[in-house]
């Protein structure tokens, strides 16, 4: 498969994460695609997958219906695996297709077998038991199970040691002589460039250079100007060249030993004190102290910029809250919610939040939402309205809706809180409300961690599914929304999450006790709390709104 890309970009919310792209990846052929971390690699490969639109520009392929003929392979394994055994995660994707039974197996034996593995001892085995490198290549074998015409790999090799590395790679040199073509992004450029047969290196969501490894390794201030390393046998090359030794520039340490090994080599002994490169460097020595006298800690050099939400001390963030949400909760009447939604919408802008991130959070609550209207609304005989047992009942449905969306603005303003407020303020602010409760012998200190690392979980997970759903559908889900969805398929995300969750909860847990985490013992704040007039008014104006809709709304 070929695909054309025509001045190509994408924006996430505001910020462009593509801009203009023009480049072809040509059928059969392995395309590197590299560049600094937020260059732009893994929006590029959603938008070759068809997972995700360009804002603007145009995708051609060579074939249709592209999405049930590229298969991609996401960043963490992990995010992928669904099922409980590896022929039923396979075989997820064969049945979406309507392959029959007997077909599904071969075909998941036979793509087992072409990662490495004896189908026979894998197919019934838990995936989420499996080492790292076994899950990435029971994920890729999924995706070969597809047959697909373009294999997309982000990161394949990123925690895999040197032997799994080299299973991959044969992998994939077999597949590609297969006339697989496939697109790998990655950072790992001494082992994919001498695979290459195209190179695209990536800055700042632009192609900075697109064309042959042999060339780009010719001209290495390409790599070195878009902040990369140029790779280890690129260098002793051009160094050997600067001491006289002919060898040509390789694209591989393979290369360049056999060039070497023309060359009858004399290593002359340098004393330690004439080379540059191992004198001791005077300004590493000077590494700051941490301690840092009135520097500002980093969460308050964060906090001193951005949106006007960011820059307020967090106990006023946090009093806010509180009392507007009090409010809001109060509310009964229908001029009481809209005033309450201006209220929001206006600390959502001084959050500096769009309309769509917001849609997007609030959006997997909807549904519960939903529910709890219908059931404030429905009766079972009496009611305004009958339909068959039931009854609906105006005033219940007012009622309903009146508390729905209250519940719907304070999470709204949590999301505001959470975006524009990092976890140790916010812990040190909640720990400041609490800290009378210390009184009657509560542990206000492990409860403002508890509630700051719980309120930090939820953007977290929201973000987690959001990755299990392409995962997904990238098994040929025809589209990312959930309203097509089965409940089966809903309910493959679960089990993953779940894991992922607890597996997170484990390792944090093991971070804490690592750090040395004293309940009794007295701490030391890297953050200070600094209440300024703008939290005076902001404060107060808040604490005016919140009043107002307390007794109008
Ligand atoms: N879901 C998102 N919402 C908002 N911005 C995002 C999102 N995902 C990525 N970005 C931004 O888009 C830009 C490109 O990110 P992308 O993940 O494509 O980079 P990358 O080159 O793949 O990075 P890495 O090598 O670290 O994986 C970055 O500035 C990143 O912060």
């Amino acid at each position: 498969m070929r695909i054309e890309l025509s001045n190509v970009s994408f924006l996430y919310e505001k910020d462009h994460a593509l801009r203009d792209i023009d480049a072809q990846l040509p059928s059969g052929k392995l395309t590197v695609l590299c560049g600094k971390t937020g260059s732009g690699k893994s929006t590029l490969l959603h938008l070759l997958s068809g997972l995700e639109k360009p804002s603007s520009g145009t995708i051609v392929y060579s074939e249709a219906n592209p999405r049930q003929r590229i298969a991609i392979v996401f960043q963490a394994p992990e995010t992928q695996l669904f099922a409980g055994s590896v022929r039923q995660d396979i075989e997820y994707g064969l049945e979406l297709k309507g392959i029959p039974r007997q077909e599904r197996l071969d075909r998941t034996s036979q793509a087992l077998a072409k990662v490495g593995f004896d189908p026979a001892a894998i197919l019934d085995r838990s995936p989420f038991l499996l080492s790292g490198g076994e899950k990435r290549r029971v994920v890729i074998a999924g995706a070969l199970a597809l047959e697909p015409d373009m294999l997309i790999l982000d990161e394949p090799t990123a925690g895999l040691d040197p032997s799994s590395t080299k299973d991959l790679l044969d992998v994939l040199v077999q597949l590609r002589s297969q006339g697989l073509t496939i697109v790998i992004s990655t950072h790992d450029l001494e082992t994919f460039f001498p695979l290459a047969d195209q190179v695209m290196v990536m800055l700042q969501g632009r192609t900075h250079y697109n064309g042959p490894a042999r060339e780009l390794v010719s001209s290495p201030h390409i790599l070195e100007s878009a902040g990369l390393e140029v790779p280890a046998a690129t260098r002793i090359a051009y160094r050997l060249r600067s001491q006289g030794v002919p060898v040509d520039v390789p694209v591989s340490m393979d290369e360049l030993l056999s060039a070497l090994s023309a060359h009858k080599l004399s290593i002359r002994r340098k004393s330690l004190d004439e080379h540059p490169d191992t004198a001791p460097n005077a300004e590493s020595g000077q590494a700051s102290s941490g301690s840092g006298g009135d520097a500002p800690s980093p969460w308050e050099a964060l906090e001193t910029s951005g949106s006007l939400l960011k820059r307020l001390d967090p106990r006023a963030k946090w009093l806010g809250m509180v009392i507007l949400s009090l409010a809001i909760l109060h509310t009964s009447s229908l001029w009481g919610t809209l005033a309450s939604l201006l209220v929001t919408a206006v600390i959502l802008k001084a959050a500096d939040i769009s309309w769509r991130k917001t849609w997007k959070f609030l959006s997997p609550f909807f549904l519960l939402f939903i529910f709890l209207w219908l059931f404030a609304a429905v009766s079972i005989g009496s009611g305004d309205v009958s339909i068959g047992p039931f009854g609906l009942s105006y005033s219940g449905a007012i009622k309903g809706g009146i508390g729905v969306f209250g519940f719907l603005f304070i999470i709204a303003l949590g999301l505001a809180f959470t975006e524009t407020t990092s976890g140790v303020p916010l812990r040190e602010g909640f720990e400041w409300g609490i800290r009378p409760l210390r009184r009657i012998q509560l542990p206000t200190r492990d409860l403002s961690m508890a509630v700051s690392i719980t309120i930090q979980f939820v953007p977290w997970i929201l973000e987690k599914v959001g990755q299990l759903r392409k995962a997904l559908a990238s098994r040929g889900q025809d589209t990312i929304g959930m309203r097509k969805w089965t409940p089966r398929q809903i309910s493959f995300l679960f089990v993953p999450l779940l894991i992922i969750v607890i597996k997170m909860g484990d390792e944090l847990v093991s971070a804490i006790e690592s750090r040395g985490y004293d309940r009794q013992a007295e701490r030391t704040s890297w953050y200070k709390l600094r209440w300024s007039v703008k939290d005076t008014w902001v404060s107060g104006l808040v604490a005016t709104a919140s009043s107002l809709l307390w007794w109008f709304g």
